[in-house]
């Protein structure tokens, strides 16, 4: 797993523990140790300020499991002002905003000021310009007499957020400006520009005590080679590991070992589903309740034979769980926040806004079936059929480095060639037999994953993809009607319809991902 890296800058006023390669992963021995001469009262004074930083650090840690490196970061980095830009990313809902939002209640000096501006619930840039300078505005000014003052054009807006950081600022406050999922200005029109001017608004406005806070799922480098402004710090938020899912899941339940029993039977199969924290904290919750009906007391321990007991009777709701769409609530961290433009109504992080959500999108709004049909039509298309039984082996597994290997050169040419020309003419078409084969090979892959669930032994009995194959040609027929696929007419010589997958490798792949599937060993390269 990658792990986070932070920059240093030796400009900032916290440059001593922030060029501390350590310092993530090990606040405390972040700070510079104190000479033995000057040690008597400084030390004291440093023991009470090291004291407070521990328990702010712990209280921060103890609320984000598994974000121990990013709190610290966070605590660093953002305190204190004047700071250069952070930028915090990665994939969706890795805790970006519940850790910012957090550490910032944290943070000191204050006073201090968060205006923050969620984007996914602005339509326009008008409406991210109103929401901030209404954050910004004396709480006295009328809300009238502010909309009228919402500046059209990008550089009044930088004039109008100048003037009122300004005043601030002058009453030695700090402020905080924080854009989450900076991602979403690309899809508004001009976004571009406006982007860019949103990321060099450091530079713009030059107030040390201005801190700017860019949250995204894009990394640095697709922002910042286009701006040529100062590059900012940041902090990398990896996907949660099934461990840190537990731990986050776990905490602050009341009948923690009732809960980790439920866990371990239904925690991996659903996690190879969705990694989202709230997908998952949304999928668990009635099957919760379900695995707890045969119990009268909801405060009971569970021995053996109860753990037994209640696993059977959630075998076959949680094989319909891993089945199903998942849904999930409104995002509360967004909701907490105001953002001040009360003409617009905070929207759920689940809207549809272009391509790169869409692909988002797809992790929980498709069933595992319809996501494995999916990869089964994307190899049928991708891959020239005379190559299935070279990638699909008798066990349903790809084991085309074998093959490869007994292959002649002439025909690893002539593979070669057929490989070339159906990339030349796009995706292919297949009949509903192929489809059906490749799926069947691929999901009984999936099935041998699924065998090292914790569970009693053999209960499991293949888990959630039971009911795998149940409606597959619903399945199929939905994936043609949203475009994911499409039908053509009969083939006059087979006098069956054929299908073709519509879909990119990128796609594919993200797809392949949310269910843990090794697509790439099943694409066929040269
Ligand atoms: N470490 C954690 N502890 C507790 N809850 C968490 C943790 N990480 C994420 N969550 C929960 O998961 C949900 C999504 O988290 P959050 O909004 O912070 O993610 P994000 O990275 O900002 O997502 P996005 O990129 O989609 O905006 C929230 O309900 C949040 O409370």
């Amino acid at each position: 797993m990658s792990h986070p890296v932070t920059p240093r800058r030796s400009t900032r006023s916290s440059a001593g523990s922030a060029s501390d390669p350590a310092s993530p992963t090990s606040p405390s021995k972040s700070r510079p140790k104190s000479t033995p001469r000057r040690q008597l009262i400084p030390a004291a004074a440093k023991e009470e300020e090291g004291e407070d930083e521990r328990s702010t650090i712990n209280a921060l840690l103890e609320a984000l499991p598994g974000r121990r490196a990013q709190a610290s970061d966070l605590l660093r980095l953002l305190a204190p002002a004047p700071a250069l830009p952070l930028l915090l990313y990665g994939g969706a809902a890795t805790g970006k905003t519940r850790a910012l939002l957090l550490a910032l209640r944290h943070i000191l000096p204050r006073p201090r000021l968060v205006a923050y501006a969620a984007l996914r619930s602005l339509p326009s840039p008008r409406s991210l310009f109103a929401s901030l300078l209404s954050q910004l505005s004396p709480p006295s000014s009328s809300s009238a007499s502010c909309r009228k003052r919402v500046p059209d054009k990008p550089s009044d807006f930088v004039a109008a957020l100048r003037d009122a950081l300004a005043t601030h600022c002058a009453q030695g406050e700090s402020v905080y400006l924080v854009f989450d999922n900076l991602e979403v200005v690309r899809s508004w029109d001009k976004g571009g520009q406006l982007l860019a001017l949103i990321l060099r608004l450091h530079d713009l406005l030059r107030l040390p005590q201005v801190v700017l806070v860019y949250v995204s799922s894009a990394t640095p480098d697709a922002y910042y080679s286009m701006t040529g402004s100062v590059e900012p710090n940041h902090i990398y938020f990896p996907d949660y590991t099934v461990d840190e899912v537990r731990d986050i899941l776990m905490r602050g339940h009341p009948n923690p070992k009732l809960y980790t029993s439920f866990l371990s039977v239904v925690l991996k199969p659903l996690f190879r589903v969705t990694r989202r924290v709230d997908e998952l904290g949304a999928a668990l919750e009635p099957l919760f309740r379900r695995y707890c009906e045969p119990l009268g007391d909801m405060n009971a321990v569970p021995d053996e034979s109860t753990k037994r007991r209640l696993f059977e009777h959630i075998q076959p709701h949680l094989a319909v769980a891993l089945n199903e769409t998942f849904s999930v609530p409104m995002r509360a961290s967004v909701d907490q926040c105001k953002d001040g433009n009360s003409g617009v109504k905070a929207s759920t992080k689940r809207q549809f806004s272009g391509r790169d959500s869409l692909s988002t999108e797809l992790e929980f709004h498709m069933s595992v079936s319809a996501k494995y049909l999916l990869l089964s039509a994307f190899l049928a298309s991708r891959n020239p059929a005379t190559l299935d039984a070279a990638l699909f082996d008798s066990t349903g597994g790809s084991d085309n480095h074998k093959r490869k290997r007994k292959s002649s050169q002439a025909s690893i040419n002539m593979k070669d060639t057929m490989v070339e020309e159906m990339l030349m003419k796009g995706p292919g078409t297949f009949p509903l037999e192929r489809l059906l084969a490749i799926f069947q090979c691929i999901t009984s892959v999936s099935k041998d994953d699924l065998s090292d669930v914790e569970c009693p032994d053999s209960m499991m009995n293949g888990s959630g993809m039971t009911g795998l194959m149940s409606d597959i040609l619903l399945q199929l027929s939905t994936l043609c009607n949203s475009n994911f696929l499409s039908k053509s007419r009969s083939c006059p010589l087979e006098g069956s319809a054929r299908y073709r997958s519509n879909i990119d490798e990128d796609l594919a792949l993200k797809v392949a991902r949310s269910v843990s599937f090794p697509l790439s060993k099943y694409i066929y390269r040269r």
